[in-house]
């Protein structure tokens, strides 16, 4: 996989292909993209297009659905669909037909890369059910770190998995994840509640070397980054999270004021927390609408993090912060999430989306 090759084809007025009968999609093939030496010219892009076949065709989506997109299986290529849950994005490969991903760690990081790859926060592979489960979600993150789970991911896993199955309407799905068992349902109006399962708490499982409390958790704990003191609430949601609300005596935070991509990496690779971390800043408008900017792991900011708004409700409602039902506010849009009391599982809603389908070659 050197010079990018891709066909994709864009829905044009719909993200879901098979429930419209007229809507339009235009395709293109083959673009070809090799490097340029570095100093050709003072302004050199760092692409050039060495051959590029660009043709439009705009067929009707019922005589495109025979021989899907989705069922080409030409020896060679990785096809995929992309999708976003509220910005976050993900290269979706249907990988049923094996339990190990299609591509390694390395050819994921090259496929994420947004100036010489197709661009997104991580690939997601569909793979078989275990342990009595329908499918197996896998990620890795752009960087090519595998993490345990991913919230926004598997709303688009659960839809990816609609689509491939040609399913409508309701529909759940018992997912294997690195953090157990997720279980996402479509709802009528196409978005995705997923039952996240319970967060876990205890320090040494997050993980975090930070100093718990008596109960093992540690909330509202003095964290050190660069000679300032963050209070920070530590959760897993089978990925690590590390929580704030603000700096020790500091003011509520102002989230669009924070220099993330300084601030980001420093709580990410900070000593006490040996898995790295996610990093949720949040700022509190009510105690049922909170507002969040986030650091991934792997990632770096990106426009959502499912987990992370999880991990923000249950350090939010840990400090006495908010309620356990609370609307939260990403730089992509708003998640809905719900710790519930009687199970302690945690319930995010939100939506997902195709961004388009395409091809790669291997
Ligand atoms: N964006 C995701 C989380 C993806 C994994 C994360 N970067 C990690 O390494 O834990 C989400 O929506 O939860």
């Amino acid at each position: 996989m050197g010079a990018i090759a891709a066909a994709i084809s864009l829905p044009l007025t719909s993200p879901t292909r098979r429930s419209l009968t007229a809507s339009l999609r235009t395709s293109c093939t083959i673009l070809k993209l090799n490097s340029l030496p570095a100093a050709a010219s003072p302004r050199a892009p760092t692409l050039r297009v060495s051959a590029v076949s660009f043709s439009m065709n705009v067929e009707a989506v019922e005589k495109a659905s025979p021989d899907s997109f989705l069922d080409r299986r030409e020896a060679g290529f990785l096809h995929f669909v992309k999708y976003h849950g509220l910005g976050n994005d993900f290269i979706l490969v249907d990988n049923r037909d094996s339990s190990e991903p299609k591509i390694s760690p390395e050819q994921a990081a090259k496929l994420c890369d947004r100036n010489f790859g197709i661009g997104a926060d991580g690939v997601i592979f569909a793979l078989p059910g275990i342990n009595g489960t329908d499918y197996t979600m896998r990620i890795y993150n752009s960087d090519g770190s595998e993490p345990e789970m991913c919230g926004n991911g598997v709303r688009c896993f659960a839809r990816f998995i609609a689509e491939l199955e040609n399913l409508q309407g309701r529909h759940s799905f018992k997912v294997h994840t690195g953090a157990g068992l997720i279980i996402p349902e479509i709802q009528e109006d196409g978005k995705v509640k997923v039952d996240m399962g319970e967060p876990i708490l205890k320090a040494s499982d997050v993980p975090t070397k930070l100093p718990a409390n008596k109960d093992q958790s540690v909330v509202k704990s003095g964290l050190d980054v660069d000679g300032v003191t963050w209070n920070v609430t530590c959760v897993s949601m089978g990925n690590p999270h590390c929580v704030t609300f603000g700096t020790e005596g500091g003011q509520n935070l102002k989230v669009d004021e924070l220099k993330l991509a300084d601030i980001g990496p420093k709580f990410e690779n900070h000593e006490v927390f040996p898995a790295r971390t996610n990093t949720e800043f949040v700022q509190v408008f009510t105690p049922s609408h909170l507002k969040m900017r986030v650091w991934e792991r792997g990632a770096g900011a990106t426009l959502a993090c499912g987990t992370g708004a999880c991990a923000v409700v249950v350090a939010a409602v840990l400090e006495g912060r908010a309620e356990r039902n609370c609307t939260v506010d990403l730089p992509g849009g708003p998640l809905q999430i719900e710790w519930k009391e009687e199970n302690n599982h945690i319930y995010m809603t939100g939506p997902a989306e195709v961004v388009f389908y395409g091809s790669v070659p291997l």
